[in-house]
């Protein structure tokens, strides 16, 4: 018996292109200033500290600053790049400057799902924090409270299965007893591996259908079963 839905962020409930083109170009322009602004900040000095451990030396805030915009570039899911994205884009969702836009069908089923008693909770690889944020301010609202929980690689890699495990044991439920949906087909493979159902979104302008895919590949929640 399903118990509880896991579900990814983008290319799965929100559009690739909001992430693209709004939330990376907010965060790689407001990184300099941002840096400089607030670099006596506890959380801006571990940042830095984990990214000069990354790259093995001393860096100068210029320096990490580039680093960082490289990083958005290549999409790099990385946390000391996750954690200062989530504090720059809080002021434009705060500001009003960035709203989440959410797929219609997945905004009635998680409506439906949580009103029959199903627990939803959110893996992405955007921190914890920016995920509150994005379900805080969406184009159909606050829907923070539709969930139970957040996950994000500080709980593993979304790509090993090791990491859905984890989630399933924090969450008080068998992996077999967790729906989880994502657009990554390495993500879905490393899902099922440890026991949960599956099923790919594949959104149309965001990705195509993979033959002979082994798992179930859908254009909407519409088509999940729970
Ligand atoms: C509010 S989450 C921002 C999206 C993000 O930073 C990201 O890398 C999306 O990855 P996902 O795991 O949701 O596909
Ligand atoms: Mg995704």
């Amino acid at each position: 018996m399903i118990k509880a839905v896991l579900i990814d962020i983008e290319g799965t409930v929100s559009p690739i292109r909001f992430v693209k083109e709004f939330l990376f170009p907010y965060s790689k322009e407001r990184i300099d200033s941002f840096l400089k602004e607030n670099a006596s900040n506890e959380k801006i000095q571990k940042i830095i500290s984990q990214i000069q451990k990354i790259e093995k030396k001393e860096l100068s805030l210029e320096e990490v600053s580039q680093i960082l915009k490289n990083w958005i570039d290549e999409d790099r899911k990385i946390a000391p790049l996750k954690d200062i994205q989530g504090m720059i884009w809080k002021e434009g969702f705060e500001k009003g400057k960035l709203k989440a836009p959410i797929y219609e069908d997945a905004y009635r089923k998680l409506l439906q799902w949580k009103e029959k008693g199903y627990r939803l909770y959110i893996y992405s690889s955007g921190s914890v924090q920016a995920q509150k944020l994005f379900f805080s301010y969406t184009e159909k609202g606050n829907l923070l409270n539709l969930f139970s929980g957040f996950f994000d690689t500080k709980t593993g890699n979304k790509k090993e299965s090791q990491s859905y495990l984890k989630i399933a044991q924090q969450i008080g439920a068998k992996p077999e007893e967790i729906v989880f949906l994502s657009d990554n087909p390495d993500e879905i493979k490393a899902a099922a591996k440890a026991g949960m159902k599956v099923y790919r979104l594949v959104r149309p302008e965001d990705a195509q259908f993979i033959e002979n895919f082994p798992y179930p590949q859908i254009k909407s929640f519409e088509e999940v079963e729970l």
